[in-house]
């Protein structure tokens, strides 16, 4: 008896950050789109709380406490008064440490098959109030499509999009971690005012028509010049991706990977080739957009047919 929920990554179309607040934590305007890169996520009742994990990128996952699906079930369980114990299995296409909410995917994909599992009967509004605990990218890999985080990212509005955006994504050689990423962004700031972050009208008139060049028009990141000075090889990739034709290039949140936008599937295959050629990154990805948050995609006969076991 096994639930799995298939969780999307996401790239953030615009990402304006604020200044630091005395939390530690920074006010955003954070547009999402989730893109179709999944994680599946499979729980299965056990003698106690344990993860596996299975990807290319498998080495790098933790499979301790700290592992954020793990956190996700004992979040759960506790709220519920439950034993959180279960075998969580993720089969890991999201790149790890990427900037493309691999980790948050897990969460919030652990959450929603758990809840399943054990018929918590939990609202969707609790299911958020759990993936916001958890970390600021969790609550839109739960909701997935197009959304606008304010807040930490985490106080989300559902954006309407007016059609399928196709996306490269260049994977690179290394990770970056997100908490120096937005330590450098407060590096490079000091001394200068920094504006409240502000959602782009454009940028939403964009998505809602589903214009790919008026999207690329207005994407933007205020994390990259901090994800560049951590990694300035990453330049040579955007750089790449830009000459191959796309609409739009920018490093994805916090980075590494790095986002190309292009008018159609048949773009997405030749900018794709063109930055694989270019030895500039590790791997390259193509996915479209808006996809779907995380979905049960299998479970107990017995709980589709609504009938007691
Ligand atoms: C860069 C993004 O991926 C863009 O979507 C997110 O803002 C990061 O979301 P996340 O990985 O879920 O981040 P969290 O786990 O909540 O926080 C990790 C660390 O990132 C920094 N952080 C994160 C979100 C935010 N609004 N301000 C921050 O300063 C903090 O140092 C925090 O300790
Ligand atoms: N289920 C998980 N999958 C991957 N990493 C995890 C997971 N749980 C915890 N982590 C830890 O989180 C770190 C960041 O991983 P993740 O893949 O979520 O980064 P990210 O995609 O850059 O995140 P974001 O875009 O939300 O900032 C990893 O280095 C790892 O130590």
């Amino acid at each position: 008896m096994s639930v799995t929920v298939r969780v999307p990554a996401k790239v953030n179309v615009q990402l304006a950050v604020g200044a630091a607040r005395p939390d530690g934590f920074h006010d955003l305007a954070n547009v999402f789109l989730a893109v179709g890169l999944y994680d599946e996520v499979t729980v299965t009742p056990a003698d106690e709380l344990r993860v596996t994990c299975t990807g290319p990128d498998a080495a790098q996952v933790p499979l301790d406490g700290t592992n954020l699906a793990a956190r996700a079930a004992v979040a759960l369980a506790a709220r519920y008064g439950r034993d959180p114990a279960v075998h969580i299995h993720i089969a890991k296409d999201i790149p790890v440490a990427g900037g493309m909410a691999g980790g948050s995917a897990d969460g919030a994909g652990a959450l929603v098959a758990c809840d399943a599992l054990w018929g918590t009967g939990a609202s969707r509004a609790e299911l958020l109030d759990i993936c916001a605990e958890l970390g600021s990218d969790v609550p839109f890999s739960l909701v997935g499509g197009a959304a606008l985080g304010i807040g930490r990212g985490e106080k989300l509005t559902v954006l309407e999009t007016g059609g399928t955006f196709s996306w490269v994504f260049a994977m690179a050689e290394r990770g970056l971690s997100t908490p120096a990423v937005f330590r450098e962004f407060d590096r490079l700031g000091e001394g200068t005012d920094i504006p409240e972050p502000v959602a782009s009208q454009p940028l939403l008139d964009a998505l809602a028509k589903g214009d790919p060049d008026a999207l690329a028009a207005a994407v933007s990141n205020d994390l990259e010049p901090a994800a560049l000075s951590l990694f300035p090889e990453l330049a040579d990739t955007l750089a790449a991706g830009r000459t191959a034709g796309a609409l739009a290039a920018l490093v994805s949140g916090s980075g590494p990977t790095t986002a190309f936008l292009v008018r159609d599937p048949g773009s997405a295959a030749k900018v794709a080739a063109a930055l694989t050629a270019s030895g500039t990154c590790r791997t390259v990805r193509t996915a479209a957009g808006p996809a779907a948050g995380a979905t049960v995609i299998d479970r107990p006969s017995h709980e589709v047919h609504g009938t007691p076991a």
